[in-house]
């Protein structure tokens, strides 16, 4: 479908009835008031289920930065991991040459991640800010590469982090993609670009986010985020003795909710449509707009820090074009190829990247 403006529209049918995509409870937020939920938590004797939700929690942003001594394991143990780890997934920095050389004749086009890549990580989700620095570093990048931010967070949001016209922007994990206005360099076709994979379920997640929004008041330091297509609860400010509250809440809310899932990113609850879509499709998608579908002129390297980037460097590993790089400072079980420390490793990688094409273009 197209609009007036010649934006493309698409849908992603799901199989879901409308009606199954309203709760049961007539969009009424299930009122288990706090001390009962203790109970049902304290009534648990093994609280196997909602020990496995802590664990995850806390699995979920590891703090442990270099080989140390906060983890069990002896300190040589670590440093082994570390450089095993390392010898799997090298810096980028350290391998820019062997990068570049494999983008002879191919077209690159950047894949980016917002929070923990562009920007750190911070205790208040609305004061992410990235740096001056950092945003030269992507304007340079796509002056010559066509970029996309490719994030959880609400697309207008994340747009107004960035600030940057004449990129791609790929909201609520890619479920809600629009791209550069029609005079865009890198597609002569270009007809202006707007997806959205989920609209169906948009008054379910609104429901829902208000819903999380009234327990949330419950628990000291949780937040929630709407994030169009996908809610956000954020548990990084509450203390982690209350910890089984917010997954005992979520849990049970989002039991209401069959077609709605559950996945966990840094010290943060997502929450989002269980429609077959996700990072890695929201980079075949754009692939696939910029005309690079069925293309071997192209290497796309896409730069994430979280799990929900993991199915981006899937697709690359499995597509066996282009690579993934992690942004960790811990090993991580990743599909990505290379890794970068910290967002400011990122800023470099890309000021490189601009360098090495300014470069080649004067060699020319
Ligand atoms: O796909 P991303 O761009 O990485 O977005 C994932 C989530 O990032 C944000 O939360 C994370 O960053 C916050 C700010 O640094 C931090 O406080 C929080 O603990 C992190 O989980 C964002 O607020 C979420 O909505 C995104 O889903």
């Amino acid at each position: 479908m197209s609009d007036a403006k010649g934006n493309i529209s698409l849908a992603i049918r799901v199989p879901v009835s409308s009606q199954s995509l309203f709760s049961p409870g007539g969009g009424r937020c299930i009122s288990i008031p706090r001390k009962k939920l203790v109970q049902k938590i304290e009534a648990d004797p093994t609280q196997t289920r909602i020990n496995s939700w802590i664990e995850a929690m806390r699995a979920s942003s590891p703090t442990r930065t270099r080989p140390g001594n906060i983890s069990s394991l002896p300190e040589s143990d670590e440093e082994d991991e570390y450089s095993s780890w390392m010898a799997q997934h090298p810096s980028a920095l350290s391998k820019f040459e062997e990068i570049a050389k494999s983008s002879t004749g191919k077209q690159i086009v950047m894949f980016l991640d917002y929070d923990g890549t562009l920007s750190p990580i911070v205790e208040n989700p609305d004061q992410a800010y990235m740096t001056d620095e950092m945003r030269d570093a992507v304007k340079g990048v796509a002056r010559y590469f066509p970029t996309a931010i490719v994030t959880g967070r609400c697309r207008d949001k994340v747009r107004r982090f960035v600030k940057l016209p004449g990129i791609y922007y790929a909201g609520s994990h890619g479920m809600d993609i629009k791209g550069p206005s029609k005079k865009y360099k890198y597609n002569k076709n270009n007809k202006g670009v707007l997806f959205q994979a989920a609209n169906e379920f948009l008054p379910m997640i609104d429901q829902v986010s208000k819903c999380l929004v009234e327990k949330m008041r419950e628990v000291a330091g949780a937040s929630v985020e709407n994030n169009k297509f996908c809610v956000s609860v954020h548990y990084r400010c509450v203390d982690p003795k209350d910890w089984g509250i917010v997954a005992e809440y979520v849990t049970s809310i989002l039991s209401e909710y069959p077609n709605l899932r559950l996945t966990q990113g840094r010290k943060v609850f997502e929450i989002r449509p269980t429609i077959k879509w996700d990072k890695g499709k929201a980079l075949e998608f754009l692939l696939e707009s910029l005309g690079f579908g069925h293309s071997d002129n192209v290497l796309p390297i896409y730069i994430g820090d979280d799990r929900t980037d993991e199915d981006a460097f899937k697709v690359l590993r499995e597509k066996g074009q282009g690579f993934g790089i992690l942004v960790s400072k811990v090993p991580k079980e990743t599909s990505a190829t290379y890794s970068l420390q910290e967002p400011s490793e990122v800023g470099k990688f890309l000021g490189r990247l601009v360098q090495w094409k300014q470069m080649s273009l004067t060699r020319k």
